[in-house]
């Protein structure tokens, strides 16, 4: 399936020296894994971690999930180390932290070559070169890093994420502009459900394509949010053939429960459904 059009409903973080979460993540129903060698990761273990890690993904058992695999950065004593692994690795995907520019993605590719490259995007000159850092060859994927954000940007906790729309805005517009998959960040609390609900319906509203996880516990609750409901796909059903009643009688525009129906709105009803499709398929 093309990266594009494959669910990125739930991004599970996995520390890579865990050798008990690196086997429970085989048989969660996540989409994607970020199997992590950064800040989940104490000093001390950095090097048994990438150790651990290439030792589980050589051993496979992650089926159809997407293996993402973060690396420290350039500026740190393991990020060098860490890329020339990742390229001898079974990943899918490497994920480098704190991306500031198109020089630090050039750095990266030089090491890892083909190998697709998402971005850490949680710092403030990360929101302002977002559409460069978007547009590099081998980017395609941006996850939100708003835990540092915050921090960089010195804003407080809000429910609503009041003081973080900007930068979402940002990376959302430069993301969708280069047609990359973009997910939204964590949610610490992770024994608040309703919390967590909360904040992914925000996130899909606004466009994510998923959110990142730290914890097990936090799966259903993010697949169901960011999957199609029932009633989206009864609706886009509906619109898709009075549509094309419409089409058929010469006329451009159909009315569906009180809305008009464009040639535009089909657009999206078709996507509904093919995504409904892609989990349905990666389900059975
Ligand atoms: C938060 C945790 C430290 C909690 O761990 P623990 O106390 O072990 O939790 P539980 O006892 O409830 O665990 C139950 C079972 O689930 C497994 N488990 C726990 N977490 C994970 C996981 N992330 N992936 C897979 N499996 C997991 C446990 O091993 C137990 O299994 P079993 O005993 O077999 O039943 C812990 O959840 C944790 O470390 N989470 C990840 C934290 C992390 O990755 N942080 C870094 C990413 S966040 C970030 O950096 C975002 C960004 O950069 C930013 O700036 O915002
Ligand atoms: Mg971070």
């Amino acid at each position: 399936m093309d990266a594009r059009q494959r669910p990125y409903r739930s991004v599970l973080y996995i520390p890579g020296s865990k050798e008990r979460a690196l086997e429970k993540a085989k048989t969660l129903p996540v989409d994607a894994i970020i199997f992590d060698l950064e800040d989940a990761v104490s000093v001390d273990e950095k090097e048994n971690a990438r150790e651990t890690l290439k030792a589980a993904l050589a051993a496979g058992g992650y089926g159809d999930r997407v293996k993402i695999v973060r690396i420290n950065g350039f500026d740190t004593p393991w990020g060098r180390d860490d890329a020339a692994a990742v390229a001898d690795m079974d990943a899918d995907v490497v994920l480098l932290p704190k991306v500031g520019s198109t020089d630090d993605l050039d750095a990266l590719a030089a090491v890892t070559g083909d190998l697709p490259i998402w971005a850490m995007m949680e710092t403030p000159r990360g929101m302002l070169n977002a559409p460069l850092i978007a547009a590099h060859p081998r980017m395609q994927g941006f996850v939100m890093g708003t835990n540092d954000l915050a921090k960089e940007l010195q804003t407080r906790f809000r429910l609503d994420r009041l003081p973080l729309q900007t930068s979402l805005g940002l990376c959302l517009l430069a993301a969708k502009a280069e047609g990359l998959i973009i997910v939204d960040g964590v949610y610490n609390a992770f024994k608040d459900d309703e919390g967590l609900r909360a904040e992914c319906e925000q996130g899909r509203d606004m466009g994510f394509d998923g959110k990142t996880l730290i914890h097990p516990a936090q799966v259903d609750v993010t697949n169901e949010a960011f999957a199609p409901s029932e009633a989206e796909i009864d609706l886009a059903r509906r619109q898709i053939i009075a549509f094309e009643e419409t089409e058929a009688a010469g006329q451009g525009v159909a009315v569906v429960d009180g809305k008009i129906v464009e040639n535009l709105h089909v657009a999206t009803a078709r996507e509904i459904l093919a995504k409904a499709e892609a989990i349905a398929a990666l389900a059975s």
